[in-house]
């Protein structure tokens, strides 16, 4: 039987008063709103912006989440704010630095807290109160064991089930969390942490903790930036729901705001030389050297007159335009102010001295199509697609622009025929950015941006964002370990120095919310072959305890992995099967024929029971129960194969399962047959193998065991091979 808390009824009639001053205030504000009578239509459309804001910020989740008592006082923390009649506040918001001692406050250091109180509400009626802080015991806790700082709010929410959404952790943020969310730096904070850490959580909430506290910083906008669509999909609302919803959110590719769409993969050296830093350095060369002027003369005719400038003229002009570090469109059009200029005076001074009246304007001068063929020639103009293809198929132009920056092997992977057509890559992407800055300038700033999974961002994805943030403020997320692509660092130094010329603080978190630990042991063994410094977190979870490593035949693999998925969705958990990408199509081919219902995980479409996911883009998401596919085929076809395994394993919250029909890579087979260093069961138990089946096939199995052993109890471990006995 449960007790239910001493004070839970006052502690309910408080939420609920403060419901309902929120609802009655927003009542009146909307009233006010309506009534006003607007003499203007510019007046009247604010004011209904500010309703539709007003009805919006309502917001979901639960508005009252704790308390903390000291000795003189009492406050209330909740989503947002809430006043009462009087003005006096009832709830303050979580963001407001008063609220700042109930997230410093832990049992064993409660500050000068004697109550902490955590809130557990749905629908406006509290289900659970707990009291991590009890002055009285809080000096009596004294441990050394870091898991024991865990708060028992905590332990309590992460129970909860996922629902293929993030959420926002408010009530219960942890103190070294806390601490990262209300970072002071104006600079680059790093967040170092491997899986599940809450770098993701950490980052969100201090982008919605920097939007109340730093109008500044809200005022010239701020923005969030995913590696993929998927994870951005799966953390976007948590924003909105912290009230928050004029922050920006976008995945990496859509920071290019030109024609180009990605349609084809470079070979990993090719995404090496294109991601490079040197790369900025060839387009800025490669431009210049399309700017200038060879021939002795220009001649301009105008009817029967001819203008003629002398071509060290020419180039006096164009060394004058080119000293100007304005971008390459803006300068040409400087440049064709002096040209006609130029060509006017020198047709002026022709005419005066031939006693000829003077023909023309620096306007028509302007117009003629020998003047804009010349100016074309001095300083091309280029849309960025048109630059970039250009400069990869014209050998000549690579050659001069690469020469002492690139090898030539370096430079042979950058050149592609004109003709083979628009294919570009998510590589060519940010040097398309590159040049469109070089050519145009203008690009859309911000004043704060968080970017998560930052650990595989290539130098030239940094400088796009460097580009979009010129006071180089940023919360960078990202576990060094988790880098599956072309750059894999040891330190955050040289990225963050692309990001901003300021040094960077590096900030890394160490508990595990995530992954179970036993699963978190198996995943483990990966960083050990990676040969990483970095240690996996310190899980806090049990989960439903050991990993199990499957093996079947290729022609069940498949009917396997499904059989398990419905047996989470039987027992209400979501699940994840993760597999090679080279096997997504016939995946989801199966679970068609089957009838089986399947989010799409390359579609962000994690509101079913079951998401497949393709390896690739399993970085960043959760579930419940997590089947991963094949090993071997993941680790073969993958450029960090230890790495994008350790990813892959780290998505549970609950169970964690391997299914391979291949032998399994190194780090899965040398655990099996050892019972004593069980984290993981190669063979799974018959037991399990009969939960696995409908009833009416458990009935026909077990009538087959009584057939055959007589009185043997499925529970046991036969010596019969359950393979054979669930065929
Ligand atoms: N203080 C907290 N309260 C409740 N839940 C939390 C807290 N901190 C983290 N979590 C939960 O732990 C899980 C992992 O968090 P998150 O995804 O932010 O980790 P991560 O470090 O970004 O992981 P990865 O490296 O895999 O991207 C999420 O479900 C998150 O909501």
């Amino acid at each position: 039987m449960t007790v239910q808390h001493p004070e839970f009824e006052q502690e309910q009639g408080y939420v609920e008063r403060a419901y309902d001053l929120l609802d009655r205030g927003l009542a009146e504000a909307e009233q006010n709103i309506v009534n006003f009578d607007a003499l203007h239509r510019s007046t009247a459309h604010a004011l209904n912006r500010a309703l539709a804001i007003l009805r919006n910020s309502r917001g979901s989740g639960q508005l009252v989440f704790g308390r903390m008592d000291r000795d003189d006082e009492t406050l209330y923390i909740g989503r947002r704010r809430v006043y009462d009649e009087q003005r006096d506040l009832v709830v303050v918001g979580w963001h407001a630095p008063a609220a700042a001692a109930f997230y410093d406050a832990t049992p064993q250091d409660p500050g000068d807290l004697k109550l902490k109180r955590v809130f557990f509400e749905e629908d406006r009626r509290l289900l659970r109160i707990v009291d991590e802080v009890v002055r009285a015991s809080a000096e009596s806790v004294a441990t050394t064991d870091r898991t024991a700082a865990i708060s028992d709010a905590l332990l309590q929410e992460l129970d909860r089930s996922r629902d293929g959404a993030m959420r926002e952790v408010v009530a219960t943020i942890q103190a070294e969390q806390y601490r990262v969310i209300r970072h002071e730096s104006d600079g680059v904070v790093v967040v170092q942490g491997g899986p599940g850490t809450g770098k993701t959580v950490v980052g969100l909430h201090r982008a919605a903790w920097l939007a109340f506290n730093r109008p500044d910083i809200r005022q010239r906008g701020m923005l969030v930036v995913a590696p993929s669509s998927p994870l951005l999909t799966y953390f976007s609302g948590v924003l909105p729901s912290l009230d928050v919803s004029d922050i920006d959110q976008m995945d990496l590719e859509s920071l290019y705001g030109g024609e180009a769409r990605v349609t084809a993969t470079d070979a990993l050296e090719t995404a090496r030389v294109k991601g490079s830093a040197e790369m900025s350095m060839v387009l800025q060369r490669a431009l210049q050297q399309r700017i200038g002027w060879d021939e002795d003369e220009l001649v301009l005719p105008l009817g029967a007159d001819r203008i003629r400038i002398r071509g060290d003229e020419i180039r006096a002009v164009i060394e004058e335009v080119r000293t100007r570090k304005i971008p390459h469109a803006e300068a040409r059009e400087v440049l064709r102010q002096a040209m006609s200029a130029l060509a006017f005076k020198r047709h002026h001074e022709d005419q005066r001295q031939q006693n000829r009246p003077v023909r023309a304007t620096e306007a028509t001068i302007k117009r003629l199509s020998a003047f804009t063929n010349a100016l074309d020639r001095m300083w091309p103009t280029y849309t960025p697609e048109e630059f970039v293809r250009s400069l990869y198929s014209t050998q000549s132009w690579l050659t001069a622009a690469t020469d002492g920056l690139l090898t030539s092997d370096e430079r042979a992977r950058l050149f592609r025929s004109a003709l083979d057509g628009e294919a570009w890559t998510r590589a060519d992407l940010f040097c398309l950015d590159e040049a469109s800055f070089l050519l145009n300038g203008d690009v859309m700033t911000y004043g704060h941006i968080v970017l998560d999974e930052a650990q595989d961002l290539s130098p030239m994805e940094a400088r796009a964002l460097a580009r979009r943030c010129p006071l180089g403020s940023f919360t960078v997320l990202g576990d060094l370990a988790q880098a599956t692509g072309v750059w894999v660092r040891d330190s955050w130094d040289e990225l963050t120095r692309h990001l901003s010329a300021t040094s960077a603080s590096v900030n890394t978190l160490t508990i595990g919310y995530r992954v179970p630990a036993a699963a978190l042991a198996l995943a483990a063994r990966q960083l050990e072959l990676v040969g990483s410094d970095l240690a996996p977190p310190q899980s806090i979870r049990q989960g439903r305890g050991k990993p199990q490593v499957w093996r079947c035949s290729a022609e069940e693999l498949i009917d396997f992995v499904f059989d398990l998925t419905v047996r989470y969705r039987d027992e209400g958990l979501t699940s994840a099967v993760i597999v090679p990408d080279s096997m997504y199509a016939e995946f989801f081919a199966a679970a068609d024929a089957r009838g089986d219902k399947l989010g799409d995980g390359r579609d962000g479409d994690f509101a079913l029971d079951v998401t497949l996911v393709p390896v690739s883009l399993s970085k960043g998401l959760e579930f419940d129960a997590v089947i991963a596919v094949e090993p071997a085929r993941v680790a073969s076809e993958s450029v960090q194969a230890a790495r994008q395994l350790y990813v892959a394993m780290t998505r549970c919250t609950q169970q964690l399962d391997i299914v391979h029909s291949e032998p399994l890579p190194a780090g899965f087979s040398e655990v099996a047959p050892d019972p004593q260093s069980a984290d993981v069961t190669e063979t799974p138990s018959l037991g399990e193998l009969f939960d696995l089946l409908t009833e009416r096939d458990q009935a026909l199995v077990e009538a087959l065991i009584r057939r055959l052993a007589a009185p043997a109890l499925v529970s046991e471990e036969p010596a019969l091979d359950p393979k054979e006995l669930t065929r």
